[in-house]
């Protein structure tokens, strides 16, 4: 587990309701109960606090242990600076106990001389996971004493040695980590405490996943992406429309490549158009096409292409050679099911519905969610790409991992919103994002769309409603 993954989970657990209290609770609860496990009970514990949440996880382990144990807590800084909601809470709570002894530490001449013999435990919750550089003034002289006591007190840190991963950190018998063991770690014991987090989170695609998935790169047009959408034919022109009018909410630039046909057909003033003769894709549009993609982060093929035999082979043709991360969609789908090798060494997401998926890979995904994703994950791995299986519940996999979202509702299945999907997956390409990641926080954003839709009109609504939405979408995660 990355640090990362850690943002990301603690904003999707905030989403599923699972507050930072909670968190905050079981994970003072955690240290509190590895405390007396390794050492017993009836013990003199000193609690180094900070005026961060690791230091708010200190205060919580305090009133846990004053229950069978005799506890001081030192808290170094000045209380005012006691930021979060969920810290001020617990102190204020510490500042009623009569039985929990506090000492407020607010500069370092306060705590040179102090002596901390009687103590058979002392804990620190100095600095935690929020630590910028260097620890400095007054923290840095507590965590100098904590460790004069070093082999004769015993010393357990909150979450990580506070000053880690600096010259100037504790020196530990073991650190209280929560929920899981961080790879980035090491040179210290750790016991793991679990804090509530279920195990959706490995799993379901969140706002946490969507805000990574949404950061800006660059303060100039083109520098936050830009899209090419290879769509339309004879019959169709409003699937890749659909899927660029998505896309251009969340990147700088889409370009429209379609027939001429039916470019003719689209005037908002929102679309790049490149049409190319004719009506429909055929191997002539290969080169003038392939050079389109060079300017492009990303590529979305399929929505609206038709089935023709010409144009099926312009699609096998495009992917072999395209160089740019791919979105394979809709009718794309069906041209390269005859020949999956075309996509190898190709980085790609396939869009599929259940009935798609059987057509390219010769099997229906069916039974539960675990049983679905296992067969996506299976094909995603043979194809060494990713697989958005699109249903009540999407599914994506990259091989490895598999995701699900659970945004969206039965409004959607109206004709069209697979084109938007595929068109915030290609944007999110385009700025960038891992095949992975960008089909995944796609599905999310898509749904998230369809849901904000929902509640203004119902369950009936069309495409081009859901893809208007998407700012609205975009909006309501950034300020998550
Ligand atoms: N979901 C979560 O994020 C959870 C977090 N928890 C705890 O919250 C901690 C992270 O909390 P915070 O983000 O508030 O960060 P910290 O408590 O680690 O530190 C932030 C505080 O330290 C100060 N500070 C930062 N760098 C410093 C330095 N070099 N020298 C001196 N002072 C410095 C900051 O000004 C701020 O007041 C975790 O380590 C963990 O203990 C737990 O409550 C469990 C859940
Ligand atoms: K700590």
């Amino acid at each position: 587990m990355k640090i990362e993954d850690v943002y990301i989970w603690d904003t999707n657990a905030k989403w599923l309701g699972i507050s930072p209290f909670q968190l905050m609770e079981n994970a003072g609860a955690g240290v509190a109960r590895a405390i007396e496990e390794k050492f017993g009970r009836g013990l003199k514990v000193a609690i180094f606090c900070g005026t961060g949440n690791n230091g708010g996880d200190g205060f919580v382990a305090a009133r846990h242990l004053s229950f069978e144990n005799d506890v001081t807590v030192f808290l170094v800084g000045d209380e005012i600076k006691i930021r979060s909601e969920e810290a001020k809470h617990n102190w204020e709570i510490l500042k009623k106990l009569d039985f929990v002894k506090i000492k407020i530490l607010k500069d370092s001449s306060q705590i040179k001389g102090l002596n901390l013999e009687e103590y058979d435990v002392i804990v620190d919750a100095l600095l935690g996971a929020g630590t910028k550089g260097e620890p400095r003034e007054p923290i840095r002289s507590a965590i100098k004493k904590i460790n004069e006591y070093s082999g004769k007190a015993k010393i357990v840190s909150v979450d990580l040695p506070s000053g880690y991963p600096s010259k100037v950190q504790v020196k530990c018998d073991f650190a209280v980590t929560f929920q899981w063991d961080k790879e980035e770690f090491e040179g210290f014991e750790r016991i793991v405490a679990k804090i509530g987090y279920p195990k959706e989170l490995y799993h379901l695609v969140g706002p946490g996943n969507a805000k990574f998935a949404l950061r800006k790169k660059g303060e100039h047009k083109g520098q936050n992406g830009r899209l090419l959408i290879i769509g339309g034919s004879e019959d169709y022109f409003g699937a890749p429309y659909l899927a660029a009018k998505a896309a251009s909410y969340i990147v700088d630039l889409v370009y429209l490549v379609m027939p001429e046909y039916s470019a003719k057909r689209i005037t908002d003033p929102d679309m790049i158009l490149r049409p190319v003769e004719g009506k429909n894709f055929t191997r002539e549009h290969l080169e003038e096409v392939l050079a389109l993609t060079e300017k492009a982060d990303a590529v979305i093929v399929g929505p609206g292409i038709g089935l023709r035999d010409e144009t099926r082979e312009f699609v096998r043709e495009f992917v072999k050679r395209c160089e740019k991360p791919l979105v394979i969609d809709a009718d794309g789908l069906k041209a390269i099911a005859e020949d999956l090798s075309v996509l190898n060494g190709k980085t790609f997401v396939l869009t599929p519905h259940a009935g798609e998926f059987k057509t390219l890979f010769g099997e229906k995904p069916e039974g539960s969610l675990k049983e679905k994703a296992g067969l996506v994950m299976k094909k995603a791995k043979e194809i060494n790409g990713v697989i958005l299986l699109k249903g009540v519940y999407d599914i994506i996999s990259d091989g490895k991992v598999w995701k699900y979202n659970k945004t969206g509702n039965r409004g959607m299945t109206t004709g069209g919103t697979g084109d938007v999907l595929a068109g915030i997956i290609g944007a999110l390409l385009a700025l960038g994002n891992s095949p992975l990641r960008a089909a995944s926080v796609g599905a999310f954003l898509n749904g998230l769309a369809g849901d904000t839709v929902k509640e203004e009109l119902g369950e009936n609504f069309t495409a081009l409603n859901v893809a208007k939405k998407v700012p609205h979408a975009v909006k309501w995660v950034l300020e998550f």
